[in-house]
């Protein structure tokens, strides 16, 4: 990278997907800073001298958690040689984990590499609806538990107690900043961060129900060389890097227009995405609902029969290919053929469809799902992306940098982002 490494980067992030990874870049433009999201550790040169942070993405959220470590690890020692002066972990604000990791081991390593002592671990996003009220989490006006979260196809959240699920996951003892401390501001947070860190806990879960209060969150973690959060605390920590005069060279890029027939391809199953898909068709989107079963066991054939139908289609028109189901197809399907198994080979699909859109002269993709987006990405060769206007909270259009020959307009819609009419949207913001 051309960075002045006198300078450093502001801010650096390891993301734990790729949508969770576009949504924090948004965040980080949108608060003045001129910011790249990667797809992995970039090639030296890829990135522009003056950019001021990086979100690295990774698809770790749902990996080993050993592997999990190991290249959040390498991440972080890229961001650190590029003189990063905080790292943040971004996370789901769901706190999509299972009990064997990966928030707990990835917190635990980085903590350890940046010499952090106790960590703000924050998932909050109230422009999402996502709140942490006394290390509970709550999805609207639902517990995480009670949230359509319980049904998550990877990842079923059934534990709304934060302190309690970071702790099943941690080498260590987990504390809590509450809500009262939080409302007193970014001191009152450091001194009880800083208290929680004499007690030994590895790690502080702190309660946000506004954006004010992850700016106090951000103030106090700022101080620090390293936290755990959303796109909410990613934006908190990049407000005070402004005000501080650390950051603040750039908004988000304009975007040109790309045109061309828009194709979206949708591998999430959560609540708003399947409606997203009917609002999508009642519109009059041209849509292909695929069957679950017959993609894990029949991949080759229902390849063709996309192919097949999509040659049927008015050539201008949009698209849209979704194996998205609900939660008891999802269910047998994954009673049938693994849960991960069947994930693998759905994303497979998808992925291979996005490859060929391209190779036929696509240049507009919309992705709904981050590990779908991951499996897509990955399969295009993408290295970076643009962030350009921003379609919905957490979901901006994008442009592909590196890595691929042509022009490409990417929106990557992380599951449950999204007003109804989000896809009709995301085709006219991706011009
Ligand atoms: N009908 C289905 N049956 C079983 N699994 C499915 C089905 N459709 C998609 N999947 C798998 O479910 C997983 C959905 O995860 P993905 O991360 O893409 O979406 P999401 O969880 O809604 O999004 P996010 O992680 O951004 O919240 C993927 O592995 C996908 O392949
Ligand atoms: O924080 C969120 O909810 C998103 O950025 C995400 O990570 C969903 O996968």
């Amino acid at each position: 990278m051309a960075q002045d490494e006198s300078a450093g980067l502001a801010l650096g992030a390891v993301a734990d997907d790729y949508t969770g990874a576009t949504d924090l870049a948004n965040s980080l433009a949108r608060q003045g800073l001129k910011t790249i999201q990667t797809i992995g550790i970039p090639r030296e040169g890829l990135l522009p001298d003056d950019v001021e942070a990086v979100v690295v993405a990774l698809k770790s959220r749902s990996i080993p958690a050993a592997d999990a470590v190991a290249r959040s690890r390498a991440a972080h020692d890229w961001l650190s040689a590029s003189g990063c002066g905080h790292v943040l972990f971004k996370i789901c604000s769901t706190f999509d984990s299972t009990d064997a990791g990966n928030i707990g081991p990835v917190t635990d390593a980085l903590r350890v590499a940046t010499g952090a002592d106790t960590p703000i671990v924050c998932p909050a996003f109230p422009g999402a609806a996502r709140t942490v009220y006394l290390g509970h989490l709550f999805v609207g006006d639902r517990l995480l538990s009670e949230s359509p979260l319980r049904h998550h196809p990877l990842n079923p959240m059934h534990d709304p107690d934060l302190v309690r699920v970071l702790a099943r996951q941690s080498a260590g003892d987990i504390g809590l900043i509450p809500y009262a401390t939080v409302e007193q501001g970014a001191n009152a947070v450091a001194e009880a961060r800083a208290a929680l860190a004499r007690e030994g806990k590895v790690a502080a879960i702190a309660d946000a129900l506004t954006d004010r209060h992850l700016e106090i969150l951000g103030e106090a973690a700022a101080r620090t060389p390293f936290s755990t959060g959303g796109s909410g605390l990613g934006a908190g920590i990049a407000a005070a890097l402004v005000r501080q005069g650390r950051a603040g060279q750039g908004k988000s890029e304009t975007l040109p227009a790309i045109g061309g027939r828009g194709v979206i391809l949708s591998g999430s199953c959560s609540v708003a995405t399947l409606d997203q898909i009917d609002r999508a068709e009642e519109a009059g989107i041209a849509t292909m609902r695929l069957d679950p079963m017959q993609i894990v066991a029949e991949p080759d054939a229902t390849f063709k029969a996309i192919i097949g139908w999509i040659a049927q289609q008015d050539g201008e028109a949009p698209v849209l290919i979704a194996a998205s189901a609900p939660p008891d197809v999802v269910a047998s399907v994954q009673e049938r053929f693994g849960r991960e198994a069947a994930g693998h080979a759905i994303e497979g699909l998808l992925a291979r469809c996005a490859k060929y859109f391209v190779e036929t002269g696509v240049r507009r993709l919309v992705i709904a799902g981050g590990e779908t987006s991951g499996a897509v990405a990955d399969a295009l060769g993408i290295e970076a992306l643009l962030i350009g206007p921003e379609i919905a909270p957490g979901v901006p259009a994008t442009h592909a940098l590196g890595g691929i020959a042509v022009p490409l307009g990417l929106v990557l819609k992380s599951g449950n982002f999204g007003g109804p009419d989000f896809f009709a949207k995301a085709l006219s913001v991706l011009e």
